[in-house]
C-alpha cells in the first residue's frame, strides 16, 4: 500500500492571531506553500527489522522505530488499538512516553525544536496504523516555526496520509478536482486528527491553522466554527520572514499569562480583535458590484491591520525584528503586520492597487516599476521593497 504526495497549504493570518485561542473570531487564507507526505507500508521481506521509519527531507534527517519498541510505549497491555474512526488526545503520560522514547534518538541540539513533530508524528502514525511497519517521507516549502503554519500543514497531510493508508479516506471518493477529490466528511476527519497533533506541538491551539489548512481558500474562524469567505477582489501581500525564530506554544502560553494576570484589560483587547476580525471579513467579502471603490475597500483592510498590529503589541508577542520591517515598509507608505504567532516569523504587508494606478506619484519605486508590464509592476515595486528588506529578512512573494 502507498500513498504518494499527500499536500497541505501553510496559511496567513490577515486578523486575529492569539485573540482566536480566547474565543475572538479571525480570518486566515491558505498560500500556495505546500508541506507533502508520502507513505509506503511495508510488507515482512522489505522491513527486516519491521520498523517505521521517517525522514524529514528538508532538515535532511531519518529516523526508525522498531515496532516491537513501538509496542511497548503504545500498546503496553498487548491491546492493538488504533481506531482511525475516532480522534482522541495524547494524554499526558502518553506524551510523557514518548518524550523518553525520543530520547533514544539522536536529535542534534541545533535541531532538538523537531522533537514536538516528532511527537505529533509517533501519536498520529499509531494512532492511525497502530505498529505497522511503514515508510513516511516528508518535505516541505514552509519555513518552520515562522508563522506560516508549518506544524498544521505537516499535521494535516500526515493525517490524510495515515487515513488513506488506512482506508479510511477515499481518494477520489468527493468527484470534482482538487479539493473536490476528498468527501467533505473525510476532511473533516483529517482536520480533527490533525488537531490533535497541533494540539501535541502548540499546547492550546485555536484550530484556525489546521482548518484552513484541511478545506483551504479563506476562512472565518470563531470558537471552533469556520465560515468560508468568499473574495472576488484578491487581496495582494508580500511575505516577509524577519528569519528569528520562535515558538508558537511559548507564545500562545504566554498571551495565557498576560490575561490572566489582567483580565479585565485583555478581555477588552480580545474584544477588540473580534471587532476588527469581524469588518475585515466583511470587507474582503465586497463585490465589484458594492458601492465601495477598490481603494477606500484597501485603505480600510490596511487600517484594521494596522489597529490589529497594535493590539498583538498589546498582547506582548511583537519583535524587534517585526518593529523594523514596520517601520521599512511605512517608509514606502506600506502596512504591514505579524503573521501567526509572532515573537519574530512573518510579517505581511499590504500591496495596494494604487500602486498600479498611480502615474503622478512621487514614490522612485513606483514610478520606476511604471516603466514595465502591469504585473511586473506590481513584482518590481514589491521585489524593491523586498530589497531593503532583504538585508536583515528573506521575502517571499504572495499575489
Ligand atoms: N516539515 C516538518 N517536519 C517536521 N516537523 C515539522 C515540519 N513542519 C513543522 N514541524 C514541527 O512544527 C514546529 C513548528 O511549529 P510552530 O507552530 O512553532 O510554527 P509554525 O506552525 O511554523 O507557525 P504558526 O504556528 O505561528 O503558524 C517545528 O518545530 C516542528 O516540530
Ligand atoms: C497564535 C495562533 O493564534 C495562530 C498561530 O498561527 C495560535 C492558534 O490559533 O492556534
Ligand atoms: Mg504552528
Amino acid at each position: 500500500m502507498e500513498v504518494v504526495g499527500a499536500r497541505a497549504p501553510g496559511k496567513i493570518i490577515l486578523a486575529g492571531e492569539h485573540a482566536v485561542v480566547h474565543g475572538s473570531a479571525a480570518v486566515a487564507a491558505a498560500i500556495d506553500l505546500y508541506t507533502r507526505c508520502s507513505l509506503r507500508l511495508l510488507t515482512e521481506d522489505e522491513s527486516a527489522s519491521s520498523a517505521v521509519e521517517l525522514e524529514l527531507r528538508d532538515p535532511g534527517l531519518a529516523f526508525s522505530w522498531p515496532c516491537a519498541r513501538l509496542r511497548e510505549v503504545f500498546f503496553p497491555t498487548d491491546s492493538d488499538s488504533a481506531a482511525a474512526g475516532e480522534p482522541r488526545p495524547c494524554s499526558p503520560d502518553l506524551l510523557a512516553a514518548i518524550a523518553r522514547l525520543l530520547e533514544e534518538q539522536e536529535i542534534p541540539e541545533a535541531k532538538i525544536w523537531l522533537s514536538s513533530g516528532l511527537s505529533a508524528f509517533l501519536f498520529l502514525y499509531t494512532s492511525i496504523l497502530g505498529c505497522r511497519a511503514g515508510k513516511v517521507t516528508v518535505s516541505s516549502d514552509l519555513p518552520m516555526g515562522a508563522g506560516l503554519g508549518s506544524s498544521a500543514a505537516f499535521c494535516v497531510s500526515m493525517s490524510g496520509a495515515l487515513l488513506t493508508a488506512a482506508g479510511v479516506v477515499a481518494v477520489g471518493g468527493g468527484g470534482g478536482k482538487g479539493w473536490e477529490l476528498v468527501r467533505k466528511d473525510d476532511l473533516e476527519l483529517v482536520n480533527r486528527w490533525a488537531f490533535q497533533g497541533e494540539k501535541i506541538i502548540h499546547g492550546k491551539p485555536s484550530g484556525i491553522d489546521n482548518s484552513v489548512s484541511t478545506f483551504g481558500s479563506m476562512i472565518k474562524f470563531k470558537k471552533g466554527e469556520l465560515t468560508s469567505l468568499k473574495s472576488s477582489n484578491p487581496v495582494k501581500m508580500l511575505i516577509t520572514d524577519t528569519r528569528v525564530g520562535r515558538n508558537t506554544k511559548a507564545l500562545v502560553a504566554g498571551v495565557s499569562e498576560r490575561s490572566s494576570r489582567h483580565p479585565d484589560a485583555m478581555a477588552s483587547v480580545f474584544h477588540a480583535v473580534n471587532s476588527i476580525s469581524e469588518e475585515l471579513s466583511s470587507i474582503v467579502e465586497l463585490t465589484a458590484n458594492d458601492e465601495i471603490a477598490i481603494t477606500s475597500r484597501e485603505e480600510k483592510l490596511a487600517e484594521l491591520m494596522e489597529m490589529n498590529q497594535g493590539l498583538l503589541q498589546c498582547m506582548g508577542v511583537s519583535h524587534s525584528s517585526i518593529e523594523t520591517v514596520l517601520r521599512t515598509t511605512l517608509k514606502f507608505n506600506l502596512v504591514s503586520k505579524l503573521t501567526g504567532a509572532g515573537g519574530g516569523g512573518c510579517v505581511l504587508t499590504l500591496i495596494p492597487t494604487r500602486i498600479l494606478f498611480m502615474p503622478k506619484s512621487s514614490s522612485r519605486i513606483v514610478f520606476a516599476a511604471l516603466k514595465l508590464r502591469l504585473v511586473d509592476r506590481v513584482f518590481k515595486f514589491a521585489k524593491e521593497t523586498a530589497d531593503v528588506l532583504m538585508e536583515m529578512c528573506t521575502t517571499f512573494f504572495f499575489f
